[in-house]
């Protein structure tokens, strides 16, 4: 816990007053969400939007304005966690389902800092289970084109039933065990009518902050 809160603390540092900031989702999110609720008690002034319910009623809790998206032009940074992340900065999320709203911060942002501890770099993605958001509509047909990428995808479940997104969806979560050719596969994903969104991250990341358990940060 120690590295996911050291790199979140380090991120919030960037934040400046006035900002428009994008918050993630997922524990590292949070705990970046709780600091930029000590900062916003002590004068802060800022405005955010979340990327999924929790992160929004976690820092509405908190005494973080909260701005919908209806009202968002542009956002000046997110700051959001991830599930893999390899030498090129690409990143596999969605581990907590929020892939659709968290990639739509980040392509609105002007600056999209992630944050991992050291667990999370991987020389290829893929042994984490790639999160992909579908309709529900014909999902049984969705699901046979993924399985034709040389996955085996398994819809997300909770509680003995499908687990919903936020937007109503599906999660596959897709496991290739390694990605060679991630820009690729994420055409091609996105090629298959019926998927909304993957959880392949493809330079997107301007900053990594990346903690570790001494409880001091790297940032690339
Ligand atoms: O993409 C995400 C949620 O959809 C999270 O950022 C990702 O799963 C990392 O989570 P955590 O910070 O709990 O390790």
């Amino acid at each position: 816990m120690i590295a996911k809160r050291v790199a979140a603390e380090k991120a919030v540092e960037l934040i400046d007053n006035g900002m428009v900031v994008g918050l993630g989702s997922g524990s590292t999110s949070t705990l970046a969400i709780r600091k930029i609720a000590e900062y916003v008690k002590n004068g802060l002034q800022i405005t955010a939007v979340a990327s999924s319910k929790n992160s929004e009623k976690l820092a509405k809790e908190l005494g973080i304005p909260i701005i919908p998206f209806s009202e968002v032009k542009e956002i000046d940074i997110t700051i959001d966690g991830a599930d893999e992340v390899d030498h090129d900065m690409n990143l596999i999320k969605g581990g907590g389902g929020a892939l659709l709203r968290e990639k739509i911060l980040a392509f609105n942002s002007k600056k999209f800092v992630v944050i991992i501890d050291e667990s999370k770099l991987v020389n290829k993605l893929g042994q984490f289970p790639l999160p992909v958001e579908i309709v529900p509509f014909a999902s049984e047909l969705t699901l046979k084109h993924l399985e034709a990428l040389n996955c085996k995808p398994l819809i997300r479940r909770h509680n003995d039933k499908e687990w919903i997104s936020d937007n109503g969806n599906l999660i596959v979560d897709c496991i290739f065990n390694v990605i060679n050719d991630p820009s690729d596969l994420n055409q091609k994903i996105r090629s298959i009518p019926g998927v909304v969104e993957t959880g392949l991250f493809i330079g997107m990341t301007h900053t990594l902050i990346i903690g570790n358990m001494e409880g001091t940060t790297r940032t690339l």
